[in-house]
């Protein structure tokens, strides 16, 4: 049956992600505290999408952006599309970088014509959203942290779609993020992947995503044995020479570091001594671990959030 949809605003908060986290390819994933707040309305007619922050002036500001794209798909699922849209976006999650960010504004998407729906929970469970959103995006490792926060264990079956389970983090794991100047497109990075692995590495890597499951909810001690990856970062590394540096000189001072996502941004997992941070062209962001994920809220953005600036103020 075609849905109702609501006349007010509905606004959602979406964190950053870090996929991978070394071993865990296409399955573990973390939120970020460091946030995309989007807010829609239905209109009488037509596509509309202000962007500030990250990816205004570059991204589309009609129905090819990716928060609409998501939401059509969306509103297709729950049995119709609204007369129009008006969509904002406060982005601050840094694109193509290994962040996050196109999980960000599909969940985005998604959650928001959930919560424009009078009865889209009803219609559209939270299982459904996390199936959706995956597909969008194409793999289900930084959508699960993004919709669950905190760590996540994120797998596909078979005739069913994506499935996630969220985990305590420690209290001790504090991330920081390196994040180049450079781009880096997820599409690129898994160009560069082969299609078969010798089985050393594939098993070196089960005993490693393991390992980091303990080592992350319960034993931080392990942290550095458990972000070793052979699947991934090294196949990527021609790619991206300057993350791989940073990366080798982060492991070599003993510091867990991985590539974040499809990078080029690099995550610790442990502290890093000053004298190991990179210089420049590189943005260093210590974050915490969001345990919220995604915030669905009545109501346009606030004065704070339409304002990055004064947004990054506050937090
Ligand atoms: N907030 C956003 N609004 C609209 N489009 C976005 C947004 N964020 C990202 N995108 C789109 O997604 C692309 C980046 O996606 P990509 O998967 O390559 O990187 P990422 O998601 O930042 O990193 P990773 O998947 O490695 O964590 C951007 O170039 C842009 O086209
Ligand atoms: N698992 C994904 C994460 C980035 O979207 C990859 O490494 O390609």
């Amino acid at each position: 049956m075609r849905p109702s949809f609501l006349s007010e605003p509905v606004r959602v908060r979406v964190p950053a992600t870090s996929a991978n986290l070394g071993p865990g390819f296409d399955t573990l994933g973390l939120a970020l505290a460091l946030y995309d707040d989007v807010s829609a309305r239905v209109v009488p007619a037509g596509c509309r999408v202000e962007i500030a922050g990250q990816g205004a002036g570059e991204l589309p500001t009609d129905d090819g952006h990716l928060v609409v794209r998501a939401m059509r798909a969306a509103f297709e699922a729950l049995g119709g599309q609204p007369s129009g849209l008006a969509v904002e976006c406060v982005n601050r999650i840094p694109q193509a970088r290994g962040l996050g960010s196109s999980s960000a504004a599909i969940v985005a998407g998604v959650t928001l014509a959930r919560a424009l729906v009078v009865d889209g929970e009803e219609r559209f469970d939270d299982a459904a959203v996390l199936r959706l959103a995956a597909d969008l995006e194409g793999h289900p490792d930084n959508v699960a942290p993004c919709l669950l926060g905190g760590f996540t264990i994120a797998w596909s079956e078979p005739g069913v779609g994506a499935r996630a389970r969220r985990l305590p983090v420690a209290p001790e794991v504090r991330p920081t993020v390196l994040v180049p100047d450079e781009r880096g497109l997820t599409s690129v990075a898994r160009a560069a992947l082969p299609a078969v692995v010798p089985h050393a590495d594939a098993a070196r890597n089960a005993g490693r995503a393991a390992l980091l499951v303990h080592a992350l909810t319960t034993e931080p001690a392990l942290l550095f044995a458990a972000t070793e990856d052979r699947l991934h970062q090294g196949y990527r590394a021609p790619g991206m020479p300057a993350t791989a540096d940073v990366l080798a000189g982060l492991r070599a001072a003993g510091v867990a570091a991985v590539v974040s996502g499809a990078g080029p941004t690099v995550l610790a997992l442990t502290s890093i001594p000053d004298e190991h941070l990179p210089g420049m062209g590189w943005a260093v962001q210590r974050l915490v671990v969001d345990v919220a994920g995604a915030r669905v809220d009545r109501g346009r953005l606030g004065h704070a959030e339409r304002d990055p600036v004064a947004a990054g103020r506050k937090s």
